[in-house]
């Protein structure tokens, strides 16, 4: 089977995430990012055991990992990483970073995708300042969310941090996996939301219930 590491990329964008599960505005935003700034690779980076979001509430990490694998199967630009899932403790972006730089080598150009509210909480996260120097950071805007107030915030930290970050309006998608959830448990339909692939998944694997 081919190994995303035996591809070195020239460019390459992590989309990292719970994915609980993986939906469409983490797909559109993906290619949206690859597409607007010609990137070479996208690695889907489910998360292992993140800072701010408690263990219990989350979906076992295979099943997060397997639903990504499923729905990025059809672009030839995506990947999937066992990075984070696989490393013990508490999982951090700097860690990751620091990883792929050793996988990858230093001369791969890494952005990071995120969304424009997690970022407005960056400096929360590990070594901050360390982390804004070492890759690029693409803040996407999410519909449900006060657009010029994040922007606002956002440009605070790029003007703090002299750090290298890009907006990027993508399509309206007002999709969540907190809203897919509470579907799935109120028995409501969740087509369309996510790909079928996924769906089926969590049907079979009676998640969310
Ligand atoms: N609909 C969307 N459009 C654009 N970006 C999104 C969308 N949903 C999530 N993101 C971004 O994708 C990244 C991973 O998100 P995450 O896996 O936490 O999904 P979520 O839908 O926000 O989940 P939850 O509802 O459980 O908090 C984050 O940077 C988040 O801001
Ligand atoms: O490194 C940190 O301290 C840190 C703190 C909060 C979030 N993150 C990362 O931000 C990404 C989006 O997180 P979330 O909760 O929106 O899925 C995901 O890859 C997390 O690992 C990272």
């Amino acid at each position: 089977m081919r190994n995303v590491i035996d591809q070195v990329p020239k460019s390459l964008a992590i989309m990292g995430g719970t994915f609980d599960p993986i939906h469409y505005g983490h797909l559109v935003t993906a290619e949206a990012v690859r597409y607007e700034f010609n990137i070479d690779q996208v690695l889907f980076m489910p998360t292992g055991h993140p800072p701010h979001k408690s263990q219990e509430n989350i979906t076992h990490s295979e099943h997060r990992y397997l639903m990504t694998v499923l729905a990025t199967a059809t672009n030839s630009h995506f990947n999937v990483s066992r990075l984070e899932i696989d490393r013990k403790g508490i999982t951090y972006t700097i860690d990751t970073i620091k990883d792929l730089i050793r996988i990858y080598g230093e001369n791969v150009e890494l952005y990071f995708i995120t969304g424009a509210d997690a970022l407005s909480h960056i400096f929360t996260w590990k070594d901050a300042e360390e982390l804004l120097k070492m890759c690029t950071f693409v803040a996407v805007t999410r519909p449900e969310y006060h657009k010029e107030e994040l922007i606002e915030k956002v440009e605070i930290i790029r003007n703090y941090y002299q750090s290298k970050i890009h907006f990027l309006e993508v399509p309206a998608l007002s999709i969540s996996s907190t809203n897919i959830r509470e579907r799935v448990k109120k028995g409501m339909p969740i087509k369309y939301l996510l790909p079928e692939s996924v769906e089926n998944y969590i049907y079979k694997f009676k998640l969310y219930l």
